[in-house]
């Protein structure tokens, strides 16, 4: 509470009005509870005494409006929000001023605004961030159907009424063009939610600002803090600039909402999607959204019941995913179902726990559809509905988390001791060494033990420089015939290739560098990473270097890779390993020392050594899995992959693969530092007038 304000103490504040004939009229409000405080205004309720109508009242102190700028903003808001109505825009009712005040009399928003519900939520279910982002962008439409900009759209200045209807205020910052290509050039809005053409502030900006600011709530809203926050706001302007940001894995997101989001947090302002398109996203396809939410949800999350009755086909879906995800629970190891050092608590909420969000997240959609549109669309492959990225030319290359890196060096430094079994047994030649999840953005960076770098895009085509880094191979799936399609490789030089892999070669480098230069011995207990170099150039340096991965997928215990040497790779938690080759049926397990032992696969199933066995039978169930979902790594047992259709790159289960909290930027690309949360920074508008 602020001590000067005397802000919860009942006063009387007259209005003098001027009648035609010159007499005075006093018109009391009771000025009463406190309702907040903004970067110039101090908010109570007020009631008309004649009346009893009760209102909000922004009260701002005419002393802190000697500068001109503050006096022109404060004029320009009067302007600008008296002049509108909507359903979703808090009501400007009437101002006034005394000797010492401005009054803004507002509809009276009693339920706060979103940022309080965030802050007592933690985060909110897909189907309320639904509810109230479709009433965000009703407001937005008609604010910019008159050429109205709102240039300060965040949590804060979106009010819950009684009703649980969505009001935005606070229009201190918003400007009306003059005709509708006009730009602006002020820069202006709050650090965590300003668009990037904002502050580059090279050509101007307009709507889409609204958009962006749009695209950084949803986001809020379902991961519980902003894309860009940092603890400093310079950084965060880098990230903005960078777009620089990911969806942490121990929150749940349904690939709808993620490829939204992507899209709607596009750099270039023309290729973000116009509010229309954005209501047409298949997100917001995924319920029926009521018109308002209860007032319940204001302190706990919707029930399932709720959830069930708005989101049908989720509810249909998701039984029959849940037995089958706990079905694989269930034959999952005891150490890797609940392995130590994961998260735990109330960040990390359990399948069982909110099973909507998990199974949302196999759902593929995520396209746009023009209203007119057939639902067919709706079956476009990844490729098509999610393109690689923004349409920047120059992909800036910030990895999600340097935790997503795993490392089974350990395979090269295994004791010699432990022998392959018999004449035949031969460990598998290629692998993958470590890898980096960055599919939020592009895709899986990997390093194979013979030093070959690739890249499984998100649009499923693929990449492999070899080790001498003079050569790269590109993959993209073509039609062989009209029921199959296959991988068609062509080879390149680094000094020569065509123009339209730039993008995709720069990305490959810099997954590169960055695989390359991460500390390799940092996850590996123990060991030195001398040692495994040393291994490496005597064991694996010489293999044939066009092996690629040509699928991946990940679920709560593990990383699965399926390699184009026909070796399914599964890297678990907790450091063990299964490379299954389904050619020879032969396989090399890894246990927690990293020791390994190369077996028959009817003899691994056999084996008294319970802990290869448990993980083995999780491989298995995890590849029939997919084969009942039509999934593709599913062919490295042996089907050929050109029969399998789809295309995994996305966690199929769950998201919850990662160990530990985000990690600072600043591992990762210079410049940047540790991105602790901060509830207070980030949030008042800077430099409201230049
Ligand atoms: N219509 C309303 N109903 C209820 N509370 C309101 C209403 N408008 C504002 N408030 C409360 O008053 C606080 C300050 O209002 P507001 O954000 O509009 O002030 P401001 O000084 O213009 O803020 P900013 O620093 O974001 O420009 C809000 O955070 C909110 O808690």
């Amino acid at each position: 509470m602020d001590p000067q304000s005397n802000q919860n103490v009942p006063s009387i504040v007259e209005e003098k009005i001027t009648k035609h004939n010159g007499d005075i009229q006093i018109r009391q409000y009771l000025k009463g509870k406190f309702l907040g405080k903004g970067g110039f205004a101090r908010c109570y309720e007020f009631t008309n005494q004649e009346t009893n109508a009760v209102c909000a009242a922004k009260v701002v102190v005419k002393a802190s409006l000697t500068k001109s700028r503050a006096k022109q903003k404060l004029m320009s808001e009067i302007k600008i929000h008296r002049s509108i109505r909507h359903q979703h825009v808090v009501q400007f009712q009437h101002f006034f001023e005394d000797a010492e005040n401005v009054y803004i009399l507002l509809e009276l928003c009693q339920n706060q605004s979103l940022n309080e519900l965030l802050r007592r939520r933690k985060r909110l279910h897909e189907l309320e961030v639904l509810c109230y982002s479709s009433q965000i962008i009703n407001a937005l439409k008609y604010l910019h159907a008159h050429r109205i900009i709102h240039r300060d759209l965040k949590l804060g200045n979106l009010f819950l009424n009684e009703k649980m209807e969505v009001k935005l205020g606070d229009f201190g910052l918003a400007s009306k063009l003059d005709f509708d290509g006009e730009k602006k050039r002020t820069i202006c809005g709050t650090p965590n939610y300003i668009a990037p053409e904002v502050l580059e502030g090279k050509s101007g900006h307009s709507y889409e600002v609204d958009v962006w600011s749009l695209g950084v709530i949803i986001y809020t809203l379902i991961i519980g803090k902003p894309p860009f926050e940092t603890s400093d706001v310079k950084t965060t302007y880098k990230r903005i600039k960078m777009n620089a940001y990911s969806f942490p894995d121990h929150v749940p997101i349904s690939d709808a909402a993620k490829d939204l989001i992507s899209k709607i947090l596009i750099g270039d302002p023309s290729a973000r999607p116009t509010l229309d398109e954005i209501l047409n996203h298949d997100f917001f396809r995924t319920a029926n959204i009521p018109k308002a939410l209860p007032p319940s949800f204001l302190a706990c999350p919707p029930s399932s019941q709720y959830i069930k009755q708005h989101m049908p086909q989720l509810a249909n879906y998701q039984s029959t995913q849940i037995q089958q995800i706990q079905r694989l629970e269930s034959t999952a190891p005891a150490n890797i179902a609940n392995p130590s050092g994961f998260q735990t608590g109330t960040s990390r909420p359990s399948v069982q726990q909110n099973p909507s969000q998990n199974m949302m997240m196999t759902d593929r959609g995520g396209a746009f559809r023009r209203p007119n549109q057939q639902s067919s669309e709706k079956q476009l492959p990844q490729s098509q509905t999610r393109p690689m990225s923004s349409a920047d030319n120059q992909p800036q290359f910030y990895p999600p988390s340097i935790n997503t890196i795993q490392s089974n060096q350990r395979l090269l430094s295994a004791p010699q001791n432990v022998k392959a079994q018999g004449d035949s047994i031969k460990p598998p030649n290629v692998w993958v060494k470590k890898w980096v999840d960055y599919s939020s953005k592009y895709g899986l960076g990997y390093l194979l033990c013979n030093n070959s770098t690739g890249v499984f895009f998100n649009d499923s085509t693929k990449i492999l420089m070899d080790m001498n880094g003079k050569n790269f191979h590109y993959f993209e799936r073509k039609a062989v015939n009209s029921q199959e399609k296959q991988d068609v490789m062509t080879t390149h030089q680094l000094s020569e290739y065509p123009k339209d892999l730039q993008k995709k070669v720069t990305l490959l480098q810099h997954f590169r560098s960055y695989l390359e230069n991460t500390n390799q011995a940092q996850n590996i207990p123990g060991s030195s990473g001398q040692s495994q170099d040393v291994d490496m150039v005597d064991d694996s340096s010489k293999q044939p270097s066009n092996v690629y991965v040509k699928k991946w997928m990940r679920t709560k215990h593990a990383i699965m890779f399926r390699l184009s040497n026909k070796i399914v790779q599964v890297n678990f938690q907790d450091h063990t390993e299964i490379l299954l080759n389904s050619e020879s049926r032969q396989v090399t397990y890894v246990n927690k020392k990293g020791e390994r032992q190369t077996l028959p696969l009817n003899a691994a199933l056999e084996s008294n050594n319970a802990e290869m066995t448990k993980r083995l039978k999780y491989t298995k169930d995890i590849l029939t899995h997919m084969l009942s979902s039509n999934n593709n790594l599913a062919s490295a047992n042996g089907t050929g992959s050109s029969q399998v259709k789809g295309q995994n790159q996305q966690p199929l289960m769950s998201a919850h693969t990662k160990r530990g909290a985000e990690p600072p930027l600043s591992d990762m690309r210079g410049g940047l530092s540790s991105g602790v949360p901060s509830s207070q920074t980030n949030r008042k508008p800077f430099n409201v007038l230049n």
